[in-house]
Protein backbone atom coordinates (compact mmCIF):
# COMPACT_ATOMS: atom_id res chain seq x y z
CA UNK A 1 0.00 0.00 0.00
CA UNK A 2 1.14 3.57 -0.54
CA UNK A 3 2.39 5.38 3.02
CA UNK A 4 0.52 7.39 4.44
CA UNK A 5 -0.03 8.36 8.68
CA UNK A 6 -0.05 5.76 11.40
CA UNK A 7 -3.58 5.32 12.87
CA UNK A 8 -4.77 3.42 16.16
CA UNK A 9 -6.05 0.14 16.33
CA UNK A 10 -9.78 -0.52 15.36
CA UNK A 11 -10.70 3.52 14.46
CA UNK A 12 -7.39 3.89 11.95
CA UNK A 13 -6.94 8.01 10.91
CA UNK A 14 -10.62 8.55 11.63
CA UNK A 15 -9.77 11.18 14.91
CA UNK A 16 -7.22 12.86 12.70
CA UNK A 17 -9.06 13.63 9.78
CA UNK A 18 -10.25 17.44 9.79
CA UNK A 19 -13.69 17.35 9.18
CA UNK A 20 -14.24 20.87 8.17
CA UNK A 21 -11.74 21.05 5.34
CA UNK A 22 -10.32 17.28 4.66
CA UNK A 23 -9.19 18.33 0.97
CA UNK A 24 -6.94 20.72 2.45
CA UNK A 25 -5.87 18.18 5.16
CA UNK A 26 -5.44 15.52 2.28
CA UNK A 27 -3.32 17.81 0.91
CA UNK A 28 -0.71 18.80 3.88
CA UNK A 29 -0.97 14.94 4.30
CA UNK A 30 0.01 14.79 0.46
CA UNK A 31 3.06 16.90 0.94
CA UNK A 32 4.96 14.20 3.78
CA UNK A 33 3.85 10.92 1.92
CA UNK A 34 3.58 11.94 -1.94
CA UNK A 35 0.84 11.81 -4.44
CA UNK A 36 -0.66 8.35 -2.99
CA UNK A 37 -1.45 8.64 0.63
CA UNK A 38 -3.36 5.21 2.30
CA UNK A 39 -5.29 6.01 5.03
CA UNK A 40 -7.79 3.99 7.14
CA UNK A 41 -11.00 4.72 8.44
CA UNK A 42 -12.40 2.65 10.88
CA UNK A 43 -12.80 -0.33 8.47
CA UNK A 44 -12.70 1.21 5.35
CA UNK A 45 -9.05 1.32 3.35
CA UNK A 46 -8.59 4.80 1.87
CA UNK A 47 -6.02 5.83 -1.07
CA UNK A 48 -5.98 9.71 -1.83
CA UNK A 49 -4.38 10.59 -5.48
CA UNK A 50 -3.01 14.36 -5.65
CA UNK A 51 -1.69 14.56 -8.74
CA UNK A 52 -2.16 14.70 -12.44
CA UNK A 53 -0.37 12.08 -13.62
CA UNK A 54 -1.90 9.55 -10.62
CA UNK A 55 -5.39 10.92 -11.43
CA UNK A 56 -4.85 10.05 -14.72
CA UNK A 57 -3.64 6.65 -14.05
CA UNK A 58 -6.48 6.40 -11.99
CA UNK A 59 -9.55 8.13 -14.04
CA UNK A 60 -8.39 6.65 -17.61
CA UNK A 61 -5.59 4.17 -17.78
CA UNK A 62 -7.59 2.05 -14.93
CA UNK A 63 -11.07 3.81 -14.86
CA UNK A 64 -12.56 0.31 -15.78
CA UNK A 65 -10.93 -0.65 -12.44
CA UNK A 66 -11.55 2.31 -10.33
CA UNK A 67 -15.29 3.29 -11.52
CA UNK A 68 -17.50 1.82 -8.99
CA UNK A 69 -18.75 3.65 -5.66
CA UNK A 70 -18.34 2.89 -2.31
CA UNK A 71 -21.95 2.31 -0.30
CA UNK A 72 -22.91 4.12 2.97
CA UNK A 73 -25.82 3.78 4.81
CA UNK A 74 -26.81 7.44 4.47
CA UNK A 75 -26.56 7.07 0.33
CA UNK A 76 -27.91 3.77 -0.18
CA UNK A 77 -30.80 4.79 1.74
CA UNK A 78 -31.51 8.22 -0.20
CA UNK A 79 -30.15 6.37 -3.47
CA UNK A 80 -33.07 3.83 -3.60
CA UNK A 81 -30.59 1.47 -2.64
CA UNK A 82 -28.13 2.67 -5.54
CA UNK A 83 -30.99 2.93 -8.29
CA UNK A 84 -30.03 6.53 -8.92
CA UNK A 85 -26.32 7.44 -10.97
CA UNK A 86 -23.72 9.39 -9.12
CA UNK A 87 -23.83 6.70 -5.91
CA UNK A 88 -24.56 3.31 -7.86
CA UNK A 89 -21.64 0.46 -7.99
CA UNK A 90 -20.59 0.42 -11.79
CA UNK A 91 -23.12 -2.45 -13.15
CA UNK A 92 -24.85 -3.27 -16.38
CA UNK A 93 -27.83 -0.66 -14.94
CA UNK A 94 -25.36 2.19 -14.35
CA UNK A 95 -23.89 1.93 -17.90
CA UNK A 96 -27.28 2.02 -18.67
CA UNK A 97 -28.67 4.57 -16.94
CA UNK A 98 -25.42 6.45 -17.80
CA UNK A 99 -25.93 6.08 -21.61
CA UNK A 100 -29.73 7.06 -20.98
CA UNK A 101 -28.45 10.30 -19.21
CA UNK A 102 -26.02 11.58 -21.75
CA UNK A 103 -28.43 11.06 -24.65
CA UNK A 104 -31.92 11.82 -23.38
CA UNK A 105 -31.17 14.33 -20.11
CA UNK A 106 -28.12 15.93 -20.40
CA UNK A 107 -27.20 16.43 -24.45
CA UNK A 108 -26.35 18.85 -25.80
CA UNK A 109 -29.46 19.48 -27.61
CA UNK A 110 -31.27 19.20 -24.39
CA UNK A 111 -29.73 21.94 -22.79
CA UNK A 112 -29.93 23.86 -25.66
CA UNK A 113 -33.87 23.36 -25.56
CA UNK A 114 -33.86 25.13 -21.35
CA UNK A 115 -31.73 27.95 -22.63
CA UNK A 116 -34.91 30.49 -22.22
CA UNK A 117 -35.41 29.15 -18.65
CA UNK A 118 -32.22 30.08 -18.09
CA UNK A 119 -32.18 33.29 -19.56
CA UNK A 120 -35.24 34.66 -18.08
CA UNK A 121 -34.35 33.93 -14.34
CA UNK A 122 -30.72 35.21 -15.22
CA UNK A 123 -33.12 37.93 -16.33
CA UNK A 124 -34.97 38.40 -12.80
CA UNK A 125 -32.04 38.16 -11.30
CA UNK A 126 -30.58 40.71 -12.25
CA UNK A 127 -33.52 42.76 -12.28
CA UNK A 128 -33.93 42.06 -8.59
CA UNK A 129 -30.54 43.31 -7.80
CA UNK A 130 -31.20 46.32 -9.79
CA UNK A 131 -34.05 46.94 -8.21
CA UNK A 132 -32.30 46.67 -4.80
CA UNK A 133 -29.46 49.21 -5.91
CA UNK A 134 -31.66 51.25 -6.63
CA UNK A 135 -33.95 51.73 -3.14
CA UNK A 136 -30.80 51.48 -1.11
CA UNK A 137 -27.74 52.44 -2.77
CA UNK A 138 -25.37 51.53 -0.30
CA UNK A 139 -26.75 47.94 1.19
CA UNK A 140 -25.02 45.30 0.46
CA UNK A 141 -26.86 42.47 -1.51
CA UNK A 142 -26.69 38.95 -0.66
CA UNK A 143 -25.04 37.36 -3.62
CA UNK A 144 -24.93 33.63 -2.42
CA UNK A 145 -28.69 33.45 -1.51
CA UNK A 146 -29.45 34.79 -4.84
CA UNK A 147 -27.23 32.56 -6.42
CA UNK A 148 -28.93 29.47 -4.61
CA UNK A 149 -32.60 30.78 -5.58
CA UNK A 150 -31.35 31.27 -8.72
CA UNK A 151 -30.02 27.39 -9.40
CA UNK A 152 -32.41 25.80 -7.36
CA UNK A 153 -35.62 27.48 -9.81
CA UNK A 154 -33.44 26.85 -12.86
CA UNK A 155 -32.74 23.15 -11.48
CA UNK A 156 -36.90 22.71 -10.82
CA UNK A 157 -37.56 23.79 -14.17
CA UNK A 158 -35.25 21.72 -15.87
CA UNK A 159 -36.55 18.81 -13.68
CA UNK A 160 -40.13 19.21 -13.62
CA UNK A 161 -40.98 22.19 -15.14
CA UNK A 162 -42.16 24.18 -11.61
CA UNK A 163 -41.21 27.64 -11.11
CA UNK A 164 -41.45 28.74 -7.35
CA UNK A 165 -42.17 31.61 -6.97
CA UNK A 166 -40.99 33.86 -3.40
CA UNK A 167 -43.90 33.78 -0.98
CA UNK A 168 -47.21 32.81 -1.16
CA UNK A 169 -48.02 29.09 -2.31
CA UNK A 170 -45.28 28.92 -4.16
CA UNK A 171 -43.12 30.43 -1.63
CA UNK A 172 -44.27 27.25 1.03
CA UNK A 173 -43.23 25.17 -1.78
CA UNK A 174 -40.24 26.61 -2.03
CA UNK A 175 -39.05 26.64 0.91
CA UNK A 176 -40.07 23.00 1.62
CA UNK A 177 -38.12 21.62 -1.39
CA UNK A 178 -34.86 23.91 0.41
CA UNK A 179 -35.24 22.41 3.23
CA UNK A 180 -35.43 19.15 2.61
CA UNK A 181 -32.41 19.45 0.17
CA UNK A 182 -30.82 20.96 3.06
CA UNK A 183 -31.16 17.48 4.90
CA UNK A 184 -30.27 15.68 2.53
CA UNK A 185 -26.73 17.87 2.13
CA UNK A 186 -26.09 16.86 5.97
CA UNK A 187 -27.36 13.22 5.89
CA UNK A 188 -24.71 12.43 2.89
CA UNK A 189 -21.75 14.17 5.31
CA UNK A 190 -23.01 12.80 8.71
CA UNK A 191 -20.89 10.20 10.30
CA UNK A 192 -22.85 7.04 10.39
CA UNK A 193 -21.01 4.34 12.93
CA UNK A 194 -22.45 1.84 11.04
CA UNK A 195 -20.35 2.83 7.85
CA UNK A 196 -16.91 2.30 9.94
CA UNK A 197 -17.80 -0.08 12.62
CA UNK A 198 -20.86 -2.40 10.79
CA UNK A 199 -21.08 -3.93 14.55
CA UNK A 200 -21.96 -0.50 16.27
CA UNK A 201 -25.18 0.61 14.02
CA UNK A 202 -27.61 0.52 16.92
CA UNK A 203 -25.06 3.86 18.15
CA UNK A 204 -26.92 5.87 14.88
CA UNK A 205 -30.10 4.54 15.75
CA UNK A 206 -29.69 5.47 19.37
CA UNK A 207 -28.49 8.54 18.45
CA UNK A 208 -31.39 9.62 16.59
CA UNK A 209 -29.56 9.51 12.86
CA UNK A 210 -31.53 6.65 11.35
CA UNK A 211 -34.48 7.89 12.25
CA UNK A 212 -33.60 11.72 10.89
CA UNK A 213 -32.53 9.76 7.58
CA UNK A 214 -35.72 7.84 7.17
CA UNK A 215 -38.16 10.98 7.72
CA UNK A 216 -36.08 13.28 4.99
CA UNK A 217 -35.85 9.72 2.65
CA UNK A 218 -40.02 9.72 3.50
CA UNK A 219 -40.60 13.43 3.12
CA UNK A 220 -38.80 13.39 -0.30
CA UNK A 221 -40.38 10.33 -1.31
CA UNK A 222 -43.80 11.55 -0.93
CA UNK A 223 -42.44 15.30 -2.96
CA UNK A 224 -41.13 13.19 -6.08
CA UNK A 225 -44.57 11.04 -6.27
CA UNK A 226 -46.38 14.36 -6.00
CA UNK A 227 -44.48 15.44 -8.84
CA UNK A 228 -44.52 12.29 -10.92
CA UNK A 229 -48.51 12.17 -10.13
CA UNK A 230 -48.81 15.69 -11.37
CA UNK A 231 -47.25 15.00 -14.58
CA UNK A 232 -49.10 11.48 -15.62
CA UNK A 233 -52.70 13.41 -14.64
CA UNK A 234 -53.86 13.03 -17.95
CA UNK A 235 -56.04 16.28 -17.79
CA UNK A 236 -52.03 18.20 -17.83
CA UNK A 237 -52.02 18.67 -21.22
CA UNK A 238 -49.06 18.78 -23.51
CA UNK A 239 -46.31 21.03 -21.96
CA UNK A 240 -45.16 23.92 -24.40
CA UNK A 241 -41.55 23.12 -22.61
CA UNK A 242 -40.75 19.18 -21.87
CA UNK A 243 -39.31 18.71 -19.19
CA UNK A 244 -36.70 15.64 -17.57
CA UNK A 245 -39.62 14.33 -15.89
CA UNK A 246 -41.29 14.27 -18.84
CA UNK A 247 -38.97 12.01 -20.86
CA UNK A 248 -37.83 9.92 -17.71
CA UNK A 249 -41.54 9.42 -18.01
CA UNK A 250 -41.92 8.24 -21.31
CA UNK A 251 -39.24 6.19 -21.98
CA UNK A 252 -40.78 4.72 -18.24
CA UNK A 253 -43.45 4.18 -20.15
CA UNK A 254 -42.31 3.16 -23.37
CA UNK A 255 -40.15 0.19 -22.31
CA UNK A 256 -37.46 1.73 -24.52
CA UNK A 257 -34.30 1.03 -22.27
CA UNK A 258 -32.59 -2.26 -22.24
CA UNK A 259 -33.28 -1.78 -18.52
CA UNK A 260 -36.80 -1.67 -16.73
CA UNK A 261 -36.70 1.50 -15.25
CA UNK A 262 -38.77 1.66 -12.27
CA UNK A 263 -40.48 4.97 -10.55
CA UNK A 264 -37.51 4.56 -7.86
CA UNK A 265 -35.27 4.85 -10.32
CA UNK A 266 -36.46 8.28 -11.75
CA UNK A 267 -36.87 9.58 -7.87
CA UNK A 268 -33.08 7.71 -7.51
CA UNK A 269 -32.33 10.14 -10.57
CA UNK A 270 -34.02 12.88 -9.55
CA UNK A 271 -32.37 13.26 -6.02
CA UNK A 272 -28.53 13.38 -8.05
CA UNK A 273 -30.38 15.92 -10.15
CA UNK A 274 -31.43 18.23 -7.43
CA UNK A 275 -28.41 17.28 -5.25
CA UNK A 276 -25.70 18.02 -8.00
CA UNK A 277 -27.37 20.52 -9.93
CA UNK A 278 -28.32 23.03 -6.99
CA UNK A 279 -25.90 24.09 -5.18
CA UNK A 280 -22.77 23.17 -7.53
CA UNK A 281 -23.21 25.75 -10.25
CA UNK A 282 -24.10 28.33 -7.60
CA UNK A 283 -20.83 27.73 -5.52
CA UNK A 284 -18.67 28.55 -9.01
CA UNK A 285 -19.88 31.68 -9.54
CA UNK A 286 -19.93 32.82 -6.04
CA UNK A 287 -16.01 31.64 -5.53
CA UNK A 288 -15.51 33.19 -9.05
CA UNK A 289 -17.27 37.03 -8.09
CA UNK A 290 -14.78 36.35 -5.21
CA UNK A 291 -11.77 36.19 -7.20
CA UNK A 292 -12.61 38.97 -8.87
CA UNK A 293 -13.28 41.22 -6.01
CA UNK A 294 -10.23 40.49 -4.65
CA UNK A 295 -8.63 40.54 -8.06
CA UNK A 296 -9.13 44.10 -9.46
CA UNK A 297 -7.37 43.73 -12.36
CA UNK A 298 -8.88 40.81 -13.82
CA UNK A 299 -12.62 42.19 -12.46
CA UNK A 300 -11.88 44.72 -14.66
CA UNK A 301 -10.63 42.75 -17.43
CA UNK A 302 -13.34 40.68 -17.45
CA UNK A 303 -16.22 43.72 -17.06
CA UNK A 304 -14.10 45.13 -20.02
CA UNK A 305 -14.57 42.42 -22.40
CA UNK A 306 -18.58 41.54 -21.44
CA UNK A 307 -19.11 45.46 -22.04
CA UNK A 308 -17.34 46.16 -25.47
CA UNK A 309 -19.20 42.33 -26.94
CA UNK A 310 -22.63 43.34 -25.79
CA UNK A 311 -22.84 47.01 -26.12
CA UNK A 312 -25.64 48.85 -25.50
CA UNK A 313 -27.89 45.72 -25.71
CA UNK A 314 -28.93 45.14 -22.39
CA UNK A 315 -28.42 41.45 -21.46
CA UNK A 316 -25.90 39.20 -22.61
CA UNK A 317 -27.52 35.97 -24.07
CA UNK A 318 -25.91 32.40 -24.20
CA UNK A 319 -24.91 32.78 -27.99
CA UNK A 320 -22.94 36.19 -27.01
CA UNK A 321 -20.85 33.74 -24.57
CA UNK A 322 -18.75 32.52 -27.19
CA UNK A 323 -17.30 35.96 -27.79
CA UNK A 324 -15.78 36.02 -24.24
CA UNK A 325 -12.79 34.05 -23.89
CA UNK A 326 -11.67 35.90 -21.08
CA UNK A 327 -15.17 34.76 -18.87
CA UNK A 328 -14.11 31.27 -20.01
CA UNK A 329 -10.75 31.32 -18.19
CA UNK A 330 -11.55 33.65 -15.00
CA UNK A 331 -13.95 30.63 -14.48
CA UNK A 332 -12.07 27.74 -15.48
CA UNK A 333 -9.52 29.76 -13.07
CA UNK A 334 -12.29 29.80 -9.91
CA UNK A 335 -12.59 25.86 -10.78
CA UNK A 336 -8.82 24.88 -10.40
CA UNK A 337 -8.45 26.95 -7.30
CA UNK A 338 -12.18 26.07 -6.10
CA UNK A 339 -13.62 23.24 -7.97
CA UNK A 340 -17.13 22.83 -6.20
CA UNK A 341 -16.57 19.10 -5.27
CA UNK A 342 -13.00 19.18 -4.08
CA UNK A 343 -12.84 15.83 -3.67
CA UNK A 344 -15.38 14.57 -6.51
CA UNK A 345 -17.35 11.40 -5.87
CA UNK A 346 -15.01 8.99 -4.09
CA UNK A 347 -14.79 5.70 -6.09
CA UNK A 348 -14.08 2.02 -5.17
CA UNK A 349 -11.87 -0.34 -6.97
CA UNK A 350 -13.55 -3.76 -8.34
CA UNK A 351 -10.39 -5.55 -8.19
CA UNK A 352 -6.36 -5.39 -7.34
CA UNK A 353 -4.67 -3.29 -9.22
CA UNK A 354 -0.72 -1.82 -9.18
CA UNK A 355 -0.93 1.68 -9.31
CA UNK A 356 2.07 3.69 -8.88
CA UNK A 357 4.05 0.89 -7.93
CA UNK A 358 2.00 -0.38 -5.08
CA UNK A 359 -0.74 -2.85 -4.89
CA UNK A 360 -4.11 -1.32 -4.18
CA UNK A 361 -6.41 -4.30 -3.47
CA UNK A 362 -10.10 -4.55 -4.50
CA UNK A 363 -12.47 -2.31 -2.40
CA UNK A 364 -10.14 0.20 -1.88
CA UNK A 365 -11.98 3.50 -1.37
CA UNK A 366 -10.83 6.25 -3.39
CA UNK A 367 -10.78 9.83 -2.99
CA UNK A 368 -9.28 12.36 -5.89
CA UNK A 369 -8.10 15.58 -4.86
CA UNK A 370 -9.13 17.75 -6.85
CA UNK A 371 -8.69 20.87 -4.90
CA UNK A 372 -4.99 19.28 -4.40
CA UNK A 373 -4.15 18.77 -7.86
CA UNK A 374 -5.61 22.33 -8.58
CA UNK A 375 -2.29 23.51 -7.15
CA UNK A 376 0.27 21.10 -7.73
CA UNK A 377 3.22 23.20 -8.68
CA UNK A 378 4.66 20.83 -11.26
CA UNK A 379 1.36 21.44 -13.55
CA UNK A 380 0.86 24.75 -12.58
CA UNK A 381 4.53 26.22 -11.95
CA UNK A 382 5.09 28.82 -9.51
CA UNK A 383 2.41 30.21 -7.68
CA UNK A 384 -0.33 28.28 -8.31
CA UNK A 385 -2.29 30.01 -5.45
CA UNK A 386 -2.61 33.23 -7.50
CA UNK A 387 -5.91 33.58 -9.29
CA UNK A 388 -4.50 34.48 -12.72
CA UNK A 389 -6.90 33.46 -15.60
CA UNK A 390 -4.44 34.27 -18.22
CA UNK A 391 -2.95 31.17 -17.64
CA UNK A 392 -5.15 29.45 -19.91
CA UNK A 393 -3.68 31.70 -23.08
CA UNK A 394 -0.31 30.49 -22.23
CA UNK A 395 1.26 27.56 -23.64
CA UNK A 396 -1.02 24.31 -24.04
CA UNK A 397 -4.35 24.66 -23.94
CA UNK A 398 -6.75 23.11 -20.90
CA UNK A 399 -10.24 22.74 -20.85
CA UNK A 400 -12.39 21.09 -17.87
CA UNK A 401 -14.01 18.11 -20.20
CA UNK A 402 -11.99 15.62 -18.41
CA UNK A 403 -9.18 15.63 -20.92
CA UNK A 404 -6.60 17.66 -18.97
CA UNK A 405 -5.90 15.84 -15.98
CA UNK A 406 -4.50 19.39 -14.15
CA UNK A 407 -8.16 20.47 -14.34
CA UNK A 408 -11.04 18.21 -13.30
CA UNK A 409 -13.60 19.68 -11.41
CA UNK A 410 -15.78 17.52 -13.27
CA UNK A 411 -14.12 14.50 -12.91
CA UNK A 412 -12.89 12.16 -15.75
CA UNK A 413 -13.50 8.77 -17.42
CA UNK A 414 -16.82 6.93 -17.03
CA UNK A 415 -18.14 8.60 -14.03
CA UNK A 416 -17.84 12.19 -15.33
CA UNK A 417 -20.43 14.60 -14.81
CA UNK A 418 -22.97 14.07 -16.91
CA UNK A 419 -24.15 17.50 -16.91
CA UNK A 420 -20.92 19.51 -17.14
CA UNK A 421 -22.57 21.71 -20.13
CA UNK A 422 -25.70 22.57 -18.27
CA UNK A 423 -23.56 23.22 -15.29
CA UNK A 424 -21.13 25.50 -17.33
CA UNK A 425 -23.97 27.52 -19.18
CA UNK A 426 -25.46 28.06 -16.28
CA UNK A 427 -22.33 29.54 -14.49
CA UNK A 428 -20.48 31.42 -17.33
CA UNK A 429 -24.80 33.12 -17.96
CA UNK A 430 -25.26 34.36 -14.60
CA UNK A 431 -21.28 35.39 -14.28
CA UNK A 432 -21.48 37.34 -17.82
CA UNK A 433 -24.94 39.57 -16.60
CA UNK A 434 -23.58 39.95 -13.28
CA UNK A 435 -20.59 41.55 -14.27
CA UNK A 436 -22.01 43.38 -17.39
CA UNK A 437 -25.05 44.83 -15.34
CA UNK A 438 -23.44 45.69 -12.29
CA UNK A 439 -20.11 47.58 -10.79
CA UNK A 440 -19.16 45.67 -7.57
CA UNK A 441 -18.14 47.46 -4.40
CA UNK A 442 -17.12 46.40 -0.89
CA UNK A 443 -19.83 47.05 1.73
CA UNK A 444 -18.88 50.40 3.48
CA UNK A 445 -16.01 49.82 6.26
CA UNK A 446 -14.77 46.94 4.56
CA UNK A 447 -11.73 46.17 1.47
CA UNK A 448 -11.76 43.01 -0.23
CA UNK A 449 -8.79 41.76 2.55
CA UNK A 450 -11.47 41.24 4.86
CA UNK A 451 -13.39 38.63 2.07
CA UNK A 452 -12.64 35.63 3.71
CA UNK A 453 -11.89 32.20 1.56
CA UNK A 454 -12.81 29.75 4.88
CA UNK A 455 -15.23 26.90 3.51
CA UNK A 456 -18.73 25.22 4.93
CA UNK A 457 -17.89 21.28 5.13
CA UNK A 458 -20.03 19.36 2.50
CA UNK A 459 -19.86 17.35 -0.37
CA UNK A 460 -20.00 20.76 -2.26
CA UNK A 461 -17.87 23.53 -1.04
CA UNK A 462 -19.51 26.23 -0.44
CA UNK A 463 -18.02 29.88 0.95
CA UNK A 464 -18.59 29.60 4.94
CA UNK A 465 -19.88 33.85 4.77
CA UNK A 466 -22.26 34.28 2.56
CA UNK A 467 -21.12 36.83 -0.34
CA UNK A 468 -22.27 40.58 0.07
CA UNK A 469 -21.56 43.29 -2.18
CA UNK A 470 -22.93 46.34 -3.01
CA UNK A 471 -24.27 46.79 -6.73
CA UNK A 472 -23.97 49.64 -8.86
CA UNK A 473 -25.99 49.90 -11.73
CA UNK A 474 -23.70 50.06 -14.65
CA UNK A 475 -25.12 52.66 -17.39
CA UNK A 476 -25.02 51.27 -21.32
C1 LIG B 1 -20.48 23.57 -11.56
C2 LIG B 1 -21.35 22.57 -11.49
C3 LIG B 1 -21.00 21.11 -11.30
C4 LIG B 1 -19.82 20.53 -10.90
C5 LIG B 1 -18.51 21.22 -10.54
C6 LIG B 1 -20.03 19.10 -10.89
C7 LIG B 1 -19.06 18.16 -10.54
C8 LIG B 1 -19.26 16.79 -10.55
C9 LIG B 1 -18.25 15.83 -10.17
C10 LIG B 1 -16.85 16.18 -9.69
C11 LIG B 1 -18.77 14.59 -10.32
C12 LIG B 1 -18.07 13.26 -10.01
C13 LIG B 1 -17.17 12.88 -11.16
C14 LIG B 1 -16.30 11.66 -10.89
O1 LIG B 1 -16.59 10.87 -9.99
O2 LIG B 1 -15.30 11.50 -11.62
C15 LIG B 1 -20.12 14.76 -10.78
C16 LIG B 1 -20.98 13.73 -11.05
C17 LIG B 1 -22.31 13.92 -11.34
N1 LIG B 1 -22.95 15.12 -11.56
FE1 LIG B 1 -22.12 16.94 -11.57
N2 LIG B 1 -21.31 18.82 -11.29
C18 LIG B 1 -21.94 20.02 -11.55
C19 LIG B 1 -23.24 20.18 -11.98
C20 LIG B 1 -24.13 19.17 -12.14
C21 LIG B 1 -25.50 19.35 -12.58
C22 LIG B 1 -26.10 20.71 -12.97
C23 LIG B 1 -26.09 18.12 -12.57
C24 LIG B 1 -27.49 17.72 -12.93
C25 LIG B 1 -28.43 18.52 -13.36
C26 LIG B 1 -25.07 17.16 -12.17
C27 LIG B 1 -25.27 15.79 -12.07
C28 LIG B 1 -24.27 14.86 -11.81
C29 LIG B 1 -24.49 13.40 -11.77
C30 LIG B 1 -25.81 12.68 -12.01
C31 LIG B 1 -23.24 12.81 -11.49
C32 LIG B 1 -22.92 11.33 -11.32
C33 LIG B 1 -22.19 10.75 -12.53
C34 LIG B 1 -21.68 9.35 -12.31
O3 LIG B 1 -21.45 8.92 -11.17
O4 LIG B 1 -21.49 8.63 -13.31
N3 LIG B 1 -23.90 17.84 -11.93
N4 LIG B 1 -20.40 16.11 -10.93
Amino acid sequence: LPPGPRGLPFIGNLLQLDPSAPHRHLWQLSQTYGPLTSLKLGRARVVVVSTAKMAEQVMKTHDLTFCSRPTTVGLQKLSYNGRDLAFAPYDACFREMKKLSMVHLFSLSRVQSFRPVREHEVAKMIEKISRSSLSLESRPFNLSEAMMSLTSTIICQVAFGKRYEEGGVGGVERSRFQSLLNETQAMFTSFFFSDHFPCMGFVDRLSGLIGRLEKNFEEFDAFYQEVIDEHLDPSRGKQEQEDIMDVLLQIWKGGSSKVQLSLDHIKALLMNIFVGGTDTSAAAVIWSMTYLMKNPKSMGKAQKEVRLAIGKKGFVNEEDIQQLPYLKAVVKETLRLQPSAPLLIPRESTQDCILGGYEIPAKTVIHVNAWAIGRDPVAWGENPEEFKPERFFMGKSIDVKGADFELIPFGAGRRICPAMHMALANVELSLANLLYAFDWQMPIGMTSDDLDMDVLPGLTMHKKTALCLVATEFVK
